[in-house]
């Protein structure tokens, strides 16, 4: 569930397996911190890469396990594998290939450089199951763009295209080759410099002028726009966190207001939205036809009924 190998000599590639999004399930959990500590120990390693296998780079905690404890129990949680990665002595680059949202962005963000694909593409879209980022990324994430840029991707989940997210800072270097080769050839070229400027947990968020007024205005904003739902203001709240206190602190935070929504009727219910709407996706007629295997037939004959209304 995460791929462990040495290339270049010096470079681990830790390479995330979890078909289709790779997304990360406990298996993926255990094994990824498994795979951190062994780059950490091993002496061969001078740097890392983390990568999504066969395409993606993660699309998120596995929603499959909210709500089911046992699962959510038998791995590591996502903010200690995070700070395992931001801790490390040694450069870790993220390649992001096809998409890196929610704890996948999250687990990019704790990395030192976030290396991306021309398509790929990134987000925290949380707020579209009722919940906000809960692994770091609403203190991370202002951490590095700053409140406003953040606040917005935090606030609407939109996903943001590689260029954009190049503009923005959110992603070192965009490529349009192997995004995991010009990542380990980066790794290369850090290995051995300074990284505790790279550790976003250690930056404070860029300052904001007038902040009461700032998010008064943006939760005023948001309550017209949620409309009742409660994940929109939690966000506004968890990135407030960020903006006024230190970053543990603000880890806190951002773990109350996710706690309390995960358990909530609204997380709930967009996450039985989000598995149905793909299941109706997947239809079948008795007759044996499916949505998987069915070709629309060609169209010969067409005929117009037209309803002629008199006036007169
Ligand atoms: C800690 C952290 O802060 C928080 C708490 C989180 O991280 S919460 C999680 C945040 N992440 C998300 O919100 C991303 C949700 N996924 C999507 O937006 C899309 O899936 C996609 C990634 C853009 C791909 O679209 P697609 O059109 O190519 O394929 P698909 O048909 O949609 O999905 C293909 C198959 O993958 C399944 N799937 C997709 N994402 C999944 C996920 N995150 N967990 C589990 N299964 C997932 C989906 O149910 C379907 O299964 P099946 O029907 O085949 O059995």
């Amino acid at each position: 569930m995460a791929q462990y190998r040495i290339v270049s000599g010096s470079v681990a590639v830790i390479s995330i397996q979890n078909p289709p999004v790779n997304a990360l399930s406990a298996a993926v959990r255990n094994g990824l911190l498994l795979s951190v500590r062994t780059a950490s120990s091993d002496p061969l390693v001078r740097s890392v890469v983390i990568s999504g296998h066969n395409g993606p780079f993660c699309g998120g905690a596995d929603i499959k396990e909210f709500g089911n404890v046992s699962h959510l129990e038998s791995g590591p949680h996502l903010v200690e594998i995070f700070e395992s990665v931001e801790a490390l002595a040694k450069p870790v680059v993220a390649a992001i290939e096809g998409f890196a949202l929610g704890g996948g962005l999250e687990l990019a963000l704790a990395c030192h450089y976030r290396f991306g694909h021309s398509e790929a593409r990134v987000g925290l879209p949380e707020v579209s199951l009722g919940l906000l980022p809960g692994a770091g990324g609403s203190q991370r994430l202002p951490r590095l763009l700053g409140v406003r840029a953040a606040l917005d991707m935090i606030v609407t989940g939109r996903h943001v295209a590689a260029g954009e997210a190049l503009n923005l800072g959110l992603l070192d270097r965009v490529t349009d080759g192997n995004t995991v080769d010009a990542a380990v050839r980066f790794a290369q070229s850090v290995e051995g410099k300074p990284l505790d400027d790279r550790r976003l947990g250690n930056r404070p968020c860029p300052p904001l002028e007038n902040i009461d007024a700032f998010f008064e205005d943006a939760l005023n904003r948001v309550r017209g726009r949620a409309r009742g739902a409660a994940a929109p203001l939690a966000c506004v709240q968890a990135v407030r966190g960020a903006a006024t206190l230190p970053f543990l602190q603000g880890m806190a935070l951002e773990k109350r207001l996710v706690e309390t929504l995960m358990t909530s009727g609204q997380a709930q219910a967009s996450r039985y939205c989000f598995f149905t709407e793909r299941g109706a996706a997947r239809w079948t007629t008795p007759t044996g036809a499916r949505w998987d295997t069915c070709r629309a037939r060609p169209i010969s004959t067409a005929a117009v009924i037209g309803i002629y209304a008199s006036c007169i």
